[in-house]
């Protein structure tokens, strides 16, 4: 039997309430991070356009004048010339649509741009909360709405999803019990091992929507907790019928932001309705939506095109407008794709009434979202040729690209109705990058890149600290001083505070020996620690108690299980053999 020269009396309980989620565990991953890049100075000024519904916009006509841009520096905008910027056919449509509902609803323009309460309220974590970071980036406005796009028109390539590990099981207190076998001896198994969550790629996914309602598996992301071991674990030769089992580890629990990376070769850009998807449609076995009104693209799409047994992947992303850079249209949503792509054709709507116009205001969106994605090779492509409108303006439209600097080389007519010019295109394109020279692999080191489970560390039992706390609060004590709280900050002792099952005596009573062989009990006394102070561990509190004897231990663990009506588990009768001899 041991003797103690100091104890606890056992009160303990959770320290924090168990519902209470950390906001987020793990630290955040490298390139997985949101998109703020929102500019304090827009050199465009843009409107909130409203979509027009689908397949109607044959019917609408502009009402109210387009949005006057003032672009200072892009080349090739409108106003380089001095000139006022012309009126883009599909822009004067939209605003049109939105002075339209203004009038019918006397009120403010619609705002398509926020999310309804509903949504918001989807978005809130388990706890109720709304993860802090979102606020500090400003996404949560200060009337607590969101801005958010229609959910419809918004690409799923991030998402913030709630992960948590399984607990281990708990281990099992049994004895074998036979006839003709006499004591028996402990049987009682281990818990199972808790589950880890993984995620896993699927190349099919092109977008993060399944994650909006569940969570998906992969890398490895959390592992699961360890198993509770029964009490046939616990035999040794000093005690060969322990009367105690172990609670299960507790799996850990996250917040984690996903972001769709697509690793394209070139990004296919342009203004809604110039015919992207239909060009990767053409080169490439992929099966857009097409469509004759802006937006019908609202996720990007890969595809892959073989030609001169080479393959080059292609993405088509949704069409930009003015005002993208600041997130106006599908902005943000996929302008980073861009960003990721090697080089870009830029296609030119040859039935737009200003294709060189909308050239400009594009390159100038592109480069307020961020100045390298203009640097980048660009190859423009002036489609719908076959029209006769297109292929009559064709050649001025060359020149006036060219006056404004652009290589003649880079500058292809096509149709990606007819096919015409198409090869050629797909073969310039395809030189570029190989003059670029291979790409560059980016290796990502982050937690995610674990694919399998990391053998397990033991923490070291001496590697803890102790800090002390006062509480304000009545004198008291030997000391007369006011109580103190006790913290014993240790991965080793927070982990076997949460795994030591209370209902046990014998449990508690391993507990309180490891303290003291640990040296846990002596670094209290010697910092001064007084009957009725509070010892932290983990989780878990307890109040000390100088009352060294194992009886008293005892008895304070009893009424501690009474007043939790929590049931008593272990030997059916304690002690057993001779009653302890309380002091
Ligand atoms: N005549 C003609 N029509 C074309 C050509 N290319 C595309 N179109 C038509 O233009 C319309 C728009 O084509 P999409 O490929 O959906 O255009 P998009 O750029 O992907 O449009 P968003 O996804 O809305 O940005 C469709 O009706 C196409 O059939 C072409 O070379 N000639
Ligand atoms: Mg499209």
């Amino acid at each position: 039997m041991h003797s103690f020269e100091g104890g606890f009396s056992m009160s303990h309980r959770l320290h924090l309430p168990q519902h209470q989620l950390p906001q987020v565990l793990l630290p955040p991953a490298p390139g997985v991070r949101r998109c703020s890049r929102r500019r304090e100075a827009p050199i465009c000024t843009a409107t909130p356009l409203s979509a027009p519904p689908r397949g109607t916009e044959q019917q609408l006509s502009p009402q109210a004048p387009p949005p006057q841009s003032e672009p200072s520096t892009a080349a090739g905008s409108a106003s380089s010339s001095g000139q006022p910027p012309k009126a883009k056919d599909w822009s004067a449509r939209l605003l049109s649509v939105a002075n339209k509902r203004r009038q019918e609803t006397k009120g403010p323009a619609p705002d398509i741009f926020a999310g309804s309460g509903r949504k918001q309220q989807k978005l809130r974590g388990p706890d109720g909360l709304v993860p802090e970071e979102l606020a500090e980036e400003g996404e949560v406005p200060e009337g607590g709405r969101r801005k958010r796009l229609p959910a419809e028109m918004r690409c799923f390539d991030t998402a913030r999803i709630y992960i948590k590990a399984g607990n281990g099981g708990d281990g099992c207190v049994a004895f074998r019990r036979e006839k003709f076998v006499d004591n028996g001896g402990p049987a009682g198994g281990n818990g199972g091992r808790g589950g880890n969550v993984w995620a896993v790629a699927d190349e099919q996914l092109n977008s993060l929507f399944g994650f909006r309602s569940k969570v998906g598996d992969r890398a490895l992301l959390l592992v699961g907790g360890r198993p509770g071991r029964g009490n046939e674990s616990f035999k040794t030769h000093q005690n060969n019928a322990p009367a105690f089992a172990e609670s299960g580890e507790e799996g850990g629990e996250a917040w984690v932001d996903l972001e769709l990376k697509l690793v394209a070769d070139v990004g296919i850009i342009g203004v809604p309705n110039a015919g992207k998807s239909t060009l990767l449609s053409v080169i490439s076995a992929a099966r857009p939506k097409i469509a004759n009104y802006p937006f019908t693209t609202l996720v990007p799409n890969l595809g892959v095109c073989a030609q001169d047994f080479k393959t080059t992947v292609f993405a088509d992303v949704p069409g930009l407008l003015e005002g993208a850079h600041e997130g106006l249209g599908l902005g943000h949503e996929f302008l980073r794709h861009v960003s990721r792509c090697r080089a870009l054709v830029h296609i030119i709507d040859g039935s737009s009434p200003d294709p060189v116009g909308d050239w400009g205001a594009i390159n100038l969106e592109l480069e307020l979202f961020n100045p390298a994605i203009k640097d980048k090779p660009q190859v423009i492509a002036y489609n719908k040729i076959d029209l006769p409108d297109s292929g009559e303006f064709w050649e001025d439209v060359r020149e006036e690209l060219v006056a404004k600097g652009v290589d003649p080389n880079s500058i292809f007519p096509m149709s990606a109705a007819t096919g015409q010019g198409i090869s050629e295109l797909v073969r310039a394109v395809r030189g570029l990058l190989d003059a670029m020279g291979p790409a560059k692999v980016e290796a990502e080191t982050d937690a995610l890149n674990l694919t399998r489970v990391p053998p397990r560390r033991d923490a070291r039992l001496d590697d803890y600290t102790i800090e002390v706390e006062e509480v304000p609060g009545k004198s008291t004590g030997p000391q007369a001083r006011p109580p103190r709280v006790y913290y014993v900050d240790g991965e080793a002792f927070a982990k076997f505070a949460q795994m030591t099952n209370w209902s046990y005596w014998e449990a508690v009573r391993r507990f309180q020996r490891v303290l003291e062989v640990s040296g846990v009990n002596a670094s209290l006394k010697s910092r001064g620690i007084q009957e009725g102070d509070t010892v932290v561990i983990g989780d878990t509190d307890f109040e000390w108690s100088d009352d060294q004897s194992e009886g008293a231990m005892y008895d304070a663990w009893e009424a501690d299980m009474r007043a939790r009506g929590q049931a008593r588990q272990g030997a059916a009768k304690w002690p057993r053999g001779p009653p302890l001899k309380r002091s």
